[in-house]
């Protein structure tokens, strides 16, 4: 199977020499004193959190080689390196979504790899993510405690191909996918903030439709509490690395399960949903990374 990058015809995200190259090529353009030991992916609604970094170096996904473009509007497509909360981490502001590049997560999940490569061994990843729990409102955080990986189930893995067992073991278990020592964490800087943090399981769908009432209603009889479509690949790929997790959505809309009464949802409206979490994020994630 060929995961080859159109753009990028030499680059193959699932080459681990490949992701040497393409760390080496970013290496030389900053200046890097130490390994950022933290990698956070901003989604919707946490890019800012890049912005607060200090010493900040900003290196566009587009000086990176192997990287396709982001078209999705609320990401910017930058690569950060700089320090929060006295640590210095890395920072993904966008993130490729599978349904932009034609459902090659393996490239989608790339800068995870690379993030390893780099020294991470905690990475936090947020996402915007439709409410299904009765329990969840507009704006409120939700802990990922486990996922539902749709488009994984259905043989779109980005572990899927010929594994280099410099990447990871060929098998990996996905039970301990979301740290229990970070999510007590979480659960306590949310206390400490009075941040409103519930917990459940996370769906991704492979979009970029959004869910119908009946698709809805078959998600929440299975147990799940938000619907998105990210994550699960890049949580994967770190767990294949060895990469301890901590992933939490964003509640930008609350998932519609009711046909007659239809409520449409638009990206729109999870941008602004983003938009007016953010600073509760940023500050949410910077109590975390403070305390790692
Ligand atoms: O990167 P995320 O998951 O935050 O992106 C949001 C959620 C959906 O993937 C997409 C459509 O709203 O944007
Ligand atoms: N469904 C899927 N993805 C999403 C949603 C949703 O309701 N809201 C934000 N991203």
């Amino acid at each position: 199977m060929s995961t080859l990058i159109e753009a990028h015809p030499t680059v193959d995200p699932i080459n681990y020499d490949d992701i040497l190259n393409i760390v080496n090529h970013v290496r030389s353009q900053v200046t890097l004193t130490e390994e950022p030991k933290i990698g956070i992916i901003c989604g919707s609604g946490l890019g800012d959190l890049a912005e607060l970094l200090t010493e900040r170096q900003v290196i566009p996904f587009t000086n990176i080689p192997g990287f396709p473009p982001t078209n999705v509007i609320g990401h910017k497509g930058n690569l950060v390196f700089g320090n929060l909360m006295g640590k210095f981490i890395v920072c993904l502001q966008g993130r490729f979504h599978p349904y932009e590049h034609n459902m090659n997560l393996a490239l989608c999940a790339m800068p995870v790899r690379m993030m390893k490569e780099f020294g991470v061994r905690t990475l936090i990843i947020s996402n915007a993510a439709g409410g299904v729990n009765s329990a969840f409102k507009w704006g409120d955080l939700m802990l990922i405690k486990d996922q539902l990986f749709l488009p994984g189930l259905a043989g779109f893995s980005p572990l899927v191909g010929i594994n280099d067992p410099r990447m990871g073991p060929r098998f990996v278990s996905m039970h301990d996918a979301y740290d229990l020592s970070l999510r007590q964490l979480a659960h306590t800087v949310a206390h400490e903030q009075g941040i409103v943090l519930h917990q459940g399981i996370y769906v991704m769908s492979g979009g970029p439709q959004y869910e119908s009432p009946a698709e809805v209603c078959m998600f929440k009889t299975v147990g799940a509490d938000a619907l998105g479509m990210s994550t699960c690949h890049e949580v994967t790929v770190a767990r294949q690395c060895g990469i301890r997790v901590l992933g939490f959505s964003l509640i930008t809309n609350i998932a519609n399960q009711e046909a007659d009464t239809a409520v449409e949802v638009s990206h729109e409206e999870v941008l602004v949903a983003a938009k007016e979490a953010s600073e509760r994020a940023c500050k949410f994630v910077s109590g975390i990374v403070e305390k790692l």
